[in-house]
């Protein structure tokens, strides 16, 4: 399987978006959609479903999660961590839809009535520690050992090199898109990550686009005599 770093990943994003014209709400609509399905084939209780979501596209994701599962009639509450009002475009347009909808936001959420939680918050585009608040909410919900699916990535989780960020999320199972990421196969990200499923979202890969790392399966093994 062909694994890629969260550059690599950013630049497939990027090249769909901007070179092919594919919109990027259109790639989150699918990337919501693929989670949906994970979440419906039967292996989660959904009888409180809590979804995090944070301020750059991976936050955007969740909250068009939130509005997929709001309009099908599940009992679920969206959490933004961080400051909204300094949320991506990508994440505003989505709220304002949910608005719409009548789904409202939670300002604060008792994590142990939860029994699943959608953790967008970060994805690929995790730079830095974590800020400490964040830390302490993960160590908690760690501690409380709450089903976790990851969107794209488990919070905290260096997508590129598999390290924590300060803290991380650990994910029961992770959905990610167009690739798996290096950073889901190793070190502590290996591990975090749970199950990890890749979705195809619609991503284009640029036909001379030079992947850093071998895709392992479909390199003819060298015959060792
Ligand atoms: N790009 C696309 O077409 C699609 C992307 N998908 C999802 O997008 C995320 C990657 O989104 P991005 O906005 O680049 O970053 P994140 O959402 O992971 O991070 C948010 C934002 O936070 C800032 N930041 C980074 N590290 C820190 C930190 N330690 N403390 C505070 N703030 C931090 C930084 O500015 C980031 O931009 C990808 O994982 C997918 O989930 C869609 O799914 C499909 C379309
Ligand atoms: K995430």
């Amino acid at each position: 399987m062909q694994l890629v770093t969260a550059t690599e990943m950013q630049n497939i994003d990027n090249y769909t978006v901007e070179t092919i014209g594919m919109p990027q709400d259109v790639l989150i609509e699918r990337a919501a959609m693929s989670v949906i399905d994970v979440i419906g084939a039967g292996h989660f209780n959904l009888d409180h479903i809590l979804v995090l979501a944070g301020l750059g596209n991976n936050g955007a994701d969740g909250v068009a999660i939130s509005r997929l599962l709001y309009a099908q009639g599940f009992n679920v509450s969206l959490q933004f961590v961080g400051n909204v009002t300094r949320a991506k475009d990508s994440v505003k347009r989505q709220l304002d839809i949910i608005e719409k909808y009548g789904l409202v936001r939670a300002e604060k959420s008792d994590f142990n009535e939860a029994t699943l939680i959608i953790d967008a918050i970060f994805g690929t585009g995790l730079n830095n520690l974590l800020p400490e608040g964040l830390q302490k909410m993960i160590k908690a919900a760690n501690h409380i050992e709450k089903t976790v699916i990851a969107v794209d990535t488990p919070t905290g989780i260096d997508a590129t090199t598999g390290e924590v960020r300060g803290a991380a999320l650990k994910a029961h199972t992770t959905v990610t898109f167009g690739y798996n990421k290096v950073g889901l196969t190793q070190r502590v990200g290996g591990y975090l990550s749970g199950n990890v499923i890749v979705k195809d979202i619609g991503l284009l890969t640029p036909q001379d686009f030079t992947f850093s790392l071998p895709d392992k399966e479909n390199t003819p093994s060298v015959a060792t005599s």
